[in-house]
């Protein structure tokens, strides 16, 4: 009996050498049927996929583990990236256990708390530019383009390998009853593209016999994808300047923008962007109604689905499987400023009574 987690589908994976894999029992993430969520939106069959599970807390240890066991193949000695954040949290865990150098470049103060805390307590070297995401990689590609850096941003196509296992564990755990719609926050593109590439692998070899539309959604402030979509257009105008509160993905020039638009196409799927305020109250609505505590970015999928279902454009009665991207904890500052003040008062029995009284 196979282990669950992205190299139960080894065969589907590019890996020669089995004993160079560097895994931390990454995958096996829970898809939550939420019928609380169901009633609020009034959808018959919604699924959330939580990627935030993760050994790090997203997705991206999906495209690592299968990365950076390819660079240990290679016997690479020093990694880097650009992130807006989880990808260089990821790739400085996954590094480290492969007793690599790591150098990650990140936009400066505009990070989320934890993942700038991984990146630097994982041991890389965090290099913060005065510039954007977009900025960034340029710079890592040169370096790449030196030989100086193995670069592993979703340009490596190592990455989407791993992360088209998402795909996979969809289909095994519907028991092969693919969902009519996957909904995907898309940023730099890689895991809209890489989630498409899954489910087609599983139709090829006849594992499934029909495919998802695919629905990517994007922050109002940083949405080249859903502008180049709506005019059934396969090239983007990039953003110079990309602004969202989901830091994760305040990208304006997605290097994997062909893949994604034509995974929408190919897919009969959707492009939609969503404001800031959609997604953190669609960031809240999953947690106070479904105990699943996801990170900005990720709430963009399911502010997606709700404004998708408003504009009629997503039938209520579709199978639907919104991929949560990130978990909340990357994020406390964001957390903490949308919620309620917490009170502060004396170790008083009666006084704390009558604060539950107030209800
Ligand atoms: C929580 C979360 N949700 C969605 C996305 C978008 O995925 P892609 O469309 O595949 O880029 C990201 C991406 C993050 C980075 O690009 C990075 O970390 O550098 C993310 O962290």
């Amino acid at each position: 009996k196979r282990e669950p987690g992205v190299w139960r589908y080894i065969e589907f994976l590019p890996i020669e050498d089995m004993s160079k894999i560097i895994s931390l029992q990454e995958g096996n993430t829970p898809l939550y049927r939420c019928k609380n969520l169901e009633k609020e939106l009034n959808v018959k069959e919604l699924y959330v996929k939580n990627e935030g599970a993760n050994p790090t807390g997203s997705f991206k240890d999906r495209g690592m583990t299968v990365g950076v066991s390819v660079a240990n193949e290679l016997n690479i000695k020093s990694v880097g990236c650009a992130s807006t954040g989880n990808t260089s949290a990821s790739l400085a865990a996954y590094s480290a256990k492969a007793n690599m150098k790591c150098i990650v470049l990140l936009p400066e103060g505009k990070v989320a708390l934890g993942k700038l805390a991984q990146a630097m307590f994982y041991g890389a070297k965090v290099i913060q530019i005065r510039g954007n995401f977009d900025d960034a990689l340029e710079i890592v590609k040169k370096l790449a383009d030196e030989r100086l850096i193995y670069l592993l941003n979703s340009v490596n196509p190592f990455r989407l390998e791993g992360q088209k296992t998402i795909a996979f564990e969809i289909c095994e755990r519907l028991n092969y009853n693919v969902p009519d719609r996957v909904i995907v926050p898309v940023g730099n593109a890689g895991n809209i593209s890489a989630i498409w590439k899954g489910f087609k692998e599983f139709y090829i070899t006849g594992l499934i016999d029909e495919l998802p539309k695919m629905t990517g959604i994007q922050a109002e402030g940083a949405k080249p994808i859903v502008e180049a979509f709506k005019k059934k257009k396969l090239e983007i105008e990039p953003y110079k300047n990309p602004e969202t509160v989901a830091t994760a993905i305040r990208i304006g020039n997605p290097v994997n923008a062909k893949k994604a638009l034509k995974a929408i196409y190919d897919s009969n799927g959707y492009a939609e962007a969503v404001s800031d305020r959609e997604i953190i109250e669609a960031q809240k609505l999953l947690a106070r109604k479904e105990g699943i505590f996801v990170e900005p970015a990720s709430a963009s999928s399911i502010a997606g689905l709700k404004k998708l279902l408003e504009e009629g454009v997503i039938d209520r009665d579709e199978r639907i499987v919104c991929i949560t991207t990130g978990h909340g904890l990357k994020d406390p500052d964001i957390a903490i400023r949308e919620s309620e003040e917490p009170i502060k008062v004396e170790a008083d029995l009666e006084k704390i009574k009558s604060l539950l009284m107030e209800g």
